[in-house]
């Protein structure tokens, strides 16, 4: 045998035999194997209920984990779900629930499920904002609870896959660009309008494709430089899409700002450019119209920005991602990916736990997590493609599940952490505290069982592909971290492929909805994100009011430099010094004030003033 890092391989030779000697078992056969159940309930070590200290104590006492390999492989195959024409596992067998807690937990999830039927059917399920929650409706708008929203679904999907083709064949084109067509993407958006669309680009883009997509996600003045300096003299060719459901996110206007501000320089038109994807009547959706935009898709009331990846926010940037297939341009099929997440949503609709990949989920997150949160969850895809789904089930499951109070009233501060990365790269990163360190987790393993999309592989070392390495790392590390009581869940596809990565998003989608019903709080709304918006509005009228005060100083004759506390006292918020000094701070590092006295490093020191005084605001 071969050892690599301590996984063993069989000789080639001995490969072969092992070949012509065993039956190819297939996952679909594996499903019938069922034996009896007879390893859940076993009592949990001391060590590892000593180390769980934020577990309830009914977990703490009967659940454990399992060290016989043998039993671990009748609950592996006892609990292994496959959807067989998404070609999707799941292997649960690595948390360890018990019977005792699963016959707890069934009575809950069926009313989980109830709720999720009446979601569908068009109930107020977001009650703070009165709203349905109808992204379900968006892969089978034969859900819709009215023929006006089946008809807003369908219209906007030709409307987008015309708009997307004609895109690509050039029927719509730049108007002063001599490459005759569009040949760059630039995606303007944020949170929801960013995470979906960005990860399935990393996921399913072509290596080269005729129209490249790239993203401002951020008001960070360099980061918006750089794409524009990326894009170059192929800003006349760029396609914008400014996507934002509300239509007033501060980050995407200004993003917006910036870039019309670049084809102005450029001396180019943005109107001819520019398509908006936000809900009808918005403040975008007013400005497109009024400048004459290119396009306008409409982002539906009842679609949450986390879960409208297929919606025209995450359908319209992806079937613009062309590349060549039978001799023809076409984008990212995104019909594909609304099947995938149908499927998936269709498989989710049995009440049967067993044959619910996404209540199999929210079973283990309630174990792992203690149903408090407890634990946090590390997503590690072994598939560079997949590198962002951590970052998208970032937003989706923690927005969703991140709430103060239960739908009830009660303060309950609630969430579920996710990170993560990918494989194997993590492991020469941070694995070495997952399996030594706090234990604090479970880890979802994203398997993808095809090395290579083109299916051709050559041995780098006798019996040995570099897949086979990619295999062998998440192999042993969901072992290593398992022997050391670490419990980990195992989603596997067969590739990355339209259909399989809209199945993920909406098994993940559906895994929230049901955990939010088990934890009784509201998955569809966000009310702490407005805090934060709230206190960076009041720090910019504050800088305003700063500018207003040293402007008038600095229109005197001699100019007077103020004190931090003489501005303070101007501005009438005396409470406020250290926030001034920070906003002073910031416009001195960008020559907006000049310092006078004293250093930024030395705050009680600073005098400042402004280099030029403007008369004009000081008599307006
Ligand atoms: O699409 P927009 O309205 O611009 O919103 C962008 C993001 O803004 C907020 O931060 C919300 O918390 C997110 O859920 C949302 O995705």
């Amino acid at each position: 045998m071969a050892s690599i890092s301590g996984i063993c391989y069989p000789s080639p030779a001995l490969r072969l035999r092992l070949r012509r000697s065993l039956p190819i078992l297939s996952p679909s056969c594996i499903r019938h194997l069922r034996p009896p159940r007879s390893i859940v309930g076993l009592p949990r070590s001391s060590s590892s209920a000593a180390s769980s200290s934020a577990v309830p104590a009914e977990k703490i006492k009967n659940g454990a984990v399992e060290k016989d390999p043998i039993k671990l492989w009748h609950r592996y195959v006892d609990w292994f779900y496959q959807h067989k024409e998404l070609g999707l596992f799941l292997d649960v067998s690595r948390i360890g629930f018990t019977e005792k807690f699963f016959d707890q937990m069934e009575p809950k999830l069926q009313k989980a499920f109830r709720a999720m039927q009446d979601l569908e059917k068009g109930a107020i399920a977001n009650p703070d904002e009165g709203r349905m929650v109808g992204h379900y409706w968006l892969r089978n708008p034969k859900l819709a609870p009215n023929s006006f929203l089946r008809l807003q679904i369908e219209n906007t999907l030709d409307a987008i896959c015309k708009f997307a083709d004609d895109v690509i064949s050039a029927k719509i084109k730049p108007p002063s660009s001599s490459a005759g067509r569009f040949t760059q993407v630039l995606s303007v958006g944020i949170g929801g309008s960013a995470l979906g669309p960005q990860f399935v680009s990393e996921a399913l883009a072509p290596d080269n494709p005729p129209l490249k997509i790239r993203f401002i996600d951020n008001t960070d003045p360099a980061g918006i430089d750089h794409q524009i300096a990326q894009l170059g003299p192929e800003l006349a060719s760029t396609l914008v899409i400014v996507i934002s459901k509300s239509g007033g996110t501060p980050e995407t206007r200004n993003g917006l700002l910036e870039i019309q501000k670049a084809f102005r320089e450029a001396g180019l038109d943005f109107s001819k450019q520019g398509v908006a994807i936000t809900q009808e009547n918005s403040l975008l959706d007013n400005t497109a119209r009024i400048e004459g935009w290119l396009a306008r898709f409409p982002m539906f009331d009842w679609v949450g920005g986390r879960t409208s990846e297929m919606s025209a926010v995450g359908l319209l940037p992806a079937a613009l991602q062309a590349f060549i297939s039978f001799f023809l341009l076409q984008g990212i099929d995104i019909k594909e990916m609304l099947v995938g997440a149908s499927l998936m949503d269709e498989a989710n609709r049995t009440t049967v736990v067993k044959d619910n990949p996404a209540a199999l989920l929210a079973l283990c997150w309630s174990w792992a997590s203690g149903g408090i949160g407890s634990k946090d969850m590390v997503v590690l895809p072994y598939k560079d493609s997949l590198l962002l789904f951590s970052r998208y089930l970032q937003q989706l499951v923690m927005e969703s599940l991140g709430k103060e109070f239960d739908l009830d009233g009660n303060r309950v501060n609630q969430g579920l952490t996710v990170y993560g990365n990918k494989g194997s790269t993590d492991q020469h990163a941070y694995i070495q505290q997952l399996r030594e360190g706090v234990h604090n987790f479970f880890v979802t393993f994203i398997e993808v069982l095809h090395d290579r999309p083109s299916g051709h592989d050559w041995e780098l070392e006798p019996g040995v592909t570099c897949g086979d390495y990619l295999f062998g790392m998440l192999q042993g590390t969901r072992s290593a971290l398992y022997a050391n009581d670490r419990e980990s869940i195992t989603v596997t596809v067969q590739q990355v492929t339209p259909r399989s990565v809209g199945a993920l998003i909406a098994l993940y989608e559906r895994a929230v909805g049901i955990y939010a019903c088990l934890i009784n709080i509201n998955a569809y709304h966000q009310p702490g994100v407005e805090a934060g918006k709230k206190a960076a509005g009041e720090v910019l009228a504050l800088q305003k009011r700063i500018l207003a005060v040293l402007n008038e100083a600095s229109c005197k004759e001699p100019i007077e430099p103020l004190s931090l506390e003489e501005i303070a006292e101007r501005c009438h918020v005396p409470e406020q010094i250290e926030m001034i000094y920070k906003i002073v701070a910031h416009l001195a590092a960008n020559n907006r004030a000049l310092i006078a006295e004293g250093s930024c490093g030395s705050p009680r020191s600073i005098k400042v003033f402004l280099g030029e005084c403007n008369v004009d605001e000081l008599y307006a």
